[in-house]
């Protein structure tokens, strides 16, 4: 294949939104599907978020277990997979956490339209890569990735996010931890916003497994294609 596997994990509730209508981050996961997370991060070659989740989490996205670091540094890898930001005008913050905590490279994709200056600023923190005149090109980046060596790439959402690459095609498996709450809002980011498919573009899946996790449920899926 010419990109890495790639592979979406989110927590949403039970009725699928990611977060509540002021996008604010609620503890849907509970410790062990925290663990679960970490490992995943542990085991993955980089971790990629959009943009809309760094500025409303501002996430550090590292490996959080000493263990899982410490295997990472004994395998001869960084302590992080690398981080990712999917962030076409170049609106990261310059102090986000993603800069400030763990080791480990960090890109910012960033698209042909984002001002040099904040590009120049940037890379002094990161690897930028321009792709997409206006929108960052996610097929392009994939392939990018892959030549630098990134074999598994864990996706983390967002809403917009997960959609770009859902409908790009760029999506092997999906891994949803199902959460005992409801947020509601028809604002509220769900699971897949974007433009959503016409019936016609379904997307079809392969029920992987189901398991019961604490109070919630963790649904993997493989990704079949158009249904
Ligand atoms: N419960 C969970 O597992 C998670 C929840 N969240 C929640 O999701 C919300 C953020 O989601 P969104 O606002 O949808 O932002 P997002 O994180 O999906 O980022 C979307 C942004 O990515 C950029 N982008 C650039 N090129 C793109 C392309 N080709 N395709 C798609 N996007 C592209 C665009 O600027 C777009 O606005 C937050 O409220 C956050 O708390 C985020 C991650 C995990
Ligand atoms: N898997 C999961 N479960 C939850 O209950 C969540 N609220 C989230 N949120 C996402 O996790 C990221 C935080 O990363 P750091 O702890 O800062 O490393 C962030 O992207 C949240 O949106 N995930």
């Amino acid at each position: 294949m010419d990109r890495p596997f790639i592979f979406i994990n989110s927590a949403m509730s039970a009725d699928g939104k990611l977060s509540t209508k002021e996008r604010k981050q609620v503890k849907i996961s509970g410790k062990l599907d925290f663990e679960r997370m970490d490992e995943l991060r542990a085991q993955a070659d980089a971790i990629m978020v959009g943009i809309g989740t760094v500025l409303a989490d501002d996430p550090s996205l590292t490996v959080k277990s000493p263990e899982r670091k410490a295997a990472r540094k004994a395998a001869g890898k960084s302590e992080n997979p690398v981080r990712i930001i999917i962030d076409s005008a170049a609106r990261t913050p310059l102090d986000a956490d993603i800069f400030k905590k763990g080791e480990g490279l960090r890109i910012i994709a960033v698209s042909n339209s984002a001002p040099a200056e904040k590009i120049k600023s940037l890379e002094e923190k990161a690897r930028v890569i321009k792709t997409g005149d206006f929108k960052v090109n996610l097929p392009e980046l994939a392939v990018l990735l892959k030549e630098m060596g990134i074999n598994t790439l864990m996706v983390e959402g967002g809403a917009t996010l997960n959609w770009g690459m859902l409908s790009a095609g760029l999506v092997d498996e999906v891994y949803t931890f199902v959460g005992n709450l409801i947020i509601g809002g028809k604002t509220a980011p769900t699971f897949t916003d974007g433009e959503g498919f016409t019936e016609a573009e379904l997307l079809g899946l392969e029920l992987l497994s189901a398991e019961k996790i604490e109070d919630g449920i963790l649904l993997k899926w493989k990704i079949k294609g158009k249904k």
